[in-house]
């Protein structure tokens, strides 16, 4: 059953996800860890090793000539039809929107001429953070389906977080729903949750690639001022906490598990923990994520007075 996909609004997320899709179609025997973890873990979507219910052409909109010439460079040639100020045109060719703009420009471009009719009866999923499905219903016509989904950028390589608001429950055994997870499934992990969880899974995986890549730094930091060349302390900072993060997804783990098994009495490790403990990282970093929480809730909101 093959679909149009537009990406309305294809910048970093857009492209994301587009590539990540693509990918996902060309190479579909490459099991990725993240679908292991989805078939393995209770709650995650078990994709369909099928890619039937992805989409067959891709349609990606922008409104710069100049972001219309890097995706075609993006893009490998012919797999992606790239649209410069022709929204209300893009839509009409689609089944399925993926809104992908700015949060404060959804109700500009949801309301240009046309777009009303263009969006009838068509499934729109939008990863826009704090923008809720209630605003976004008010601005389309009432046969659109609205479902919103927080993606992060791991998407790209197949190895993303997606979070998708609790189907409706006109939605949940149909294609819709099917087209839906199986877009995020085939890019990553994919969760269902309420959406008054979104704004704080919009800071915790949304945001988490920024505040991981902060950890990470000054990890490869800490490695350079004790004499490591800077490419290999970026290369042992990764790899550590990717298999930390791989250990802590495993059935049964917990992370303060393997801490402590890392941690010889008398030892290193310990002596290191207890400098992040006098840093108050713990509350540092929980704390980032409660202010983004905030943050995010505000987005997209109108202005204050
Ligand atoms: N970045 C991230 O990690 C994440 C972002 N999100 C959400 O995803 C959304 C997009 O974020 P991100 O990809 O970072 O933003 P970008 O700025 O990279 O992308 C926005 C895209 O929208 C296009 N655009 C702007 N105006 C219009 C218009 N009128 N019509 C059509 N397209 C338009 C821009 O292209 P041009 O300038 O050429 O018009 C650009 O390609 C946001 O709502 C954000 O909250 C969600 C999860 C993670
Ligand atoms: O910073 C932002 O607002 C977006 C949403 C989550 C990640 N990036």
């Amino acid at each position: 059953m093959g679909y149009t996909l537009c990406v309305l609004g294809c910048g970093t997320m857009g492209v994301a996800i587009t590539s990540g899709v693509l990918a996902s179609i060309h190479a579909p025997a490459l099991v990725l860890p993240a679908a292991k973890w989805n078939s393995h873990t209770p709650g995650t979507f078990t994709p369909d090793p099928s890619t039937s219910s992805l989409p067959s052409r891709f349609i990606a909109c922008v409104t710069r000539p100049e972001s219309a010439q890097k995706l075609d460079l993006t893009f490998p040639r012919g797999q992606v039809e790239v649209t410069l100020g022709q929204n209300v045109k893009s839509v009409e060719e689609a089944d399925v929107v993926l809104l992908c703009c700015k949060p404060q420009l959804a109700h500009s471009i949801l309301q240009e001429e046309g777009m009303k009719e263009a969006l009838e009866g068509k499934l729109l999923i939008s990863i826009l953070a704090g923008v809720t499905i209630a605003q976004l219903s008010d601005w389309v016509p009432s046969t659109t389906r609205v479902i919103r989904a927080m993606p992060n950028t791991p998407c790209r390589i197949r190895e993303g977080m997606t979070i998708v608001s609790t189907l409706p429950p006109s939605m949940t055994a149909d294609r819709d729903r099917t087209i839906l997870l199986q877009i995020f499934s085939s890019i990553g992990r994919v969760r269902i949750l309420d959406e008054k969880h979104f704004d704080a899974c919009t800071a915790l995986s949304g945001s988490g690639p920024a505040f991981a890549c902060i950890f990470l730094e000054a990890m490869a930091d800490g490695g350079v001022m004790m004499g490591l060349p800077r490419a290999e302390a970026l290369e042992l900072a990764a790899q550590t906490l990717q298999g930390a993060a791989r250990m802590a997804l495993q059935p049964g783990a917990h992370p303060a598990q393997i801490k402590d098994s890392v941690t010889t009495p008398g030892g290193c490790t310990i002596a290191g923990l207890l400098a992040l403990e006098d840093g108050r990282v713990r509350s540092t970093i929980a704390r980032a994520i409660q202010v983004a929480t905030e943050r995010a809730s505000e987005l997209g909101q109108p202005a204050k007075k």
